[in-house]
């Protein structure tokens, strides 16, 4: 039996921000307290779990997978050494602890291959050709994918040929494919309005960079709603093999505690990679610098104390939501809690964000010097 296939089910009485009491049955009492608390000591400002599961084996299995298809797709030609460093695969295995399937791991992985890749290659980084003038259409085209377009017979033909020879279109196609042998068909509607959602984030990005335009801090943090971390998230209940309803999926309130989670997962990820970012990158340190004229430091102090808002109110709507809702959503909330816990794990550790990539059980913290890492990521 996987580790989240039994939740403790009964939650009424539990105090807010016991997401413990949702842990899967069957871990350790070590493990379970290793699950709960800040992982290292150096960076407890985070109020974020540590990772559950650690397979370095699993997640080597994984990254060589996805760098093998990469080589067969065509995306990060020449590159493939620093994404095999990015240890996507490892990322996956960390974040999905109750994902026991590695073929599934795998799907997850190119999947977010190709959502890096699209990153990368059309938004961020210019000397992969990233150009804003062009992101809009890129996207637009790209989503044509993602959702299949259905053009007259007289045009289809031409908009093929012109996918065939786009890399981060067969990637999208192939990744998604392998995703659908294990994806309902409503579990790919909701993989599909995330890149909807994804892709019209970035178009917002591009927009900011074409008129040379730093956002005020509000709208920073709605591009980064829509550009959180919701994309592989989407995928909890699909790698541990069940399905949440969609009729509970949807409700407002589960809505706002998966993508207030998606929220907070991703500004784990501005406080590692920014020492990486271009100049010309946003994240929310260099934001609040910009607006509020804080120092770098109290700019990363900042995100971390809204980073943790954020999780307190995961935990609240997760703990009321777990009293309520189906055994499905329960075992979800704990699963999305793990993948938080794996999210940062990866981050902390990841050869895109440090120049040699840190023992698993040594993460660097995103609040000190050290994690200020030389350039060497897969987008440099
Ligand atoms: C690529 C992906 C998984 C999409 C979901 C949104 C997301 C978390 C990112 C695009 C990553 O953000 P960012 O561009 O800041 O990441 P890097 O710092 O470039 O690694």
């Amino acid at each position: 039996m996987s580790l989240s296939h039994t939740i403790i089910a009964d939650l009424r009485g539990a105090p807010p921000g016991d997401l413990g009491r949702l842990l899967p049955t069957g871990l350790g009492t070590s493990a379970a307290r290793a699950f709960l608390k800040p992982f290292h000591a150096a960076d407890d400002e985070l109020f974020c779990p540590g990772a559950l599961r650690e397979d370095v084996a699993l997640g080597d299995f994984v990254n060589e997978q996805v760098v093998a298809w990469a080589d067969q797709v065509g995306i990060y030609s020449g590159r493939l050494e620093k994404l095999r460093a990015c240890g996507f695969g490892r990322f996956m295995m960390l974040a999905h602890p109750g994902a026991l399937d590695a073929d599934r791991l795998v799907a997850a992985a190119k999947c977010l291959v190709a959502e890096w890749a699209a990153d990368d290659y059309y938004v961020d980084e210019v000397e992969l050709g990233a150009d804003p003038m062009q992101v809009g259409s890129r996207l637009a085209n790209l989503h044509a994918v993602t959702d299949p377009a259905q053009l007259p017979r007289r045009y289809a033909a031409d908009m093929d040929d012109h996918h065939r020879l786009q890399p981060i279109s067969v990637a999208f196609r192939t990744a998604m494919e392998h995703l659908s042998r294990y994806a309902s068909i409503t579990q790919m509607g909701r993989f599909q309005h995330q890149m909807a959602t994804l892709f019209l984030a970035w178009t917002q990005e591009a927009d900011w960079h074409a008129n040379r335009r730093t956002p005020p801090v509000w709208e920073y943090l709605v591009q980064r709603h829509l550009n959180n971390y919701l994309p592989p998230m989407i995928l909890v209940d699909v790698l541990a093999g069940y399905e949440v309803p969609a009729q509970e999926f949807y409700q407002p309130l589960v809505r706002q505690a998966f993508t207030t989670a998606g929220n907070a997962a991703v500004l784990i990820n501005d406080l590692y990679s920014g020492a990486q970012e271009s100049e010309n990158d946003f994240n929310l340190p260099t934001v609040l610098v910009a607006n509020e004229g804080l120092t770098r430091h109290e700019a990363v102090l900042r995100t971390v104390e809204i980073h943790n808002e954020l999780m307190h109110t995961f935990v609240g709507l997760a703990t009321q939501l777990s009293a309520t809702g189906s055994p499905m959503l329960r075992r979800f909330l704990a699963d999305t809690w793990a993948w938080l816990g794996g999210s940062r794990q990866w981050h902390a550790t990841s050869g895109r964000y440090h120049s040699a990539p840190s023992s698993p059980t040594s993460p660097s913290s995103p609040t000190s010097p050290s994690s200020s890492t030389s350039p060497s990521s897969a987008r440099s």
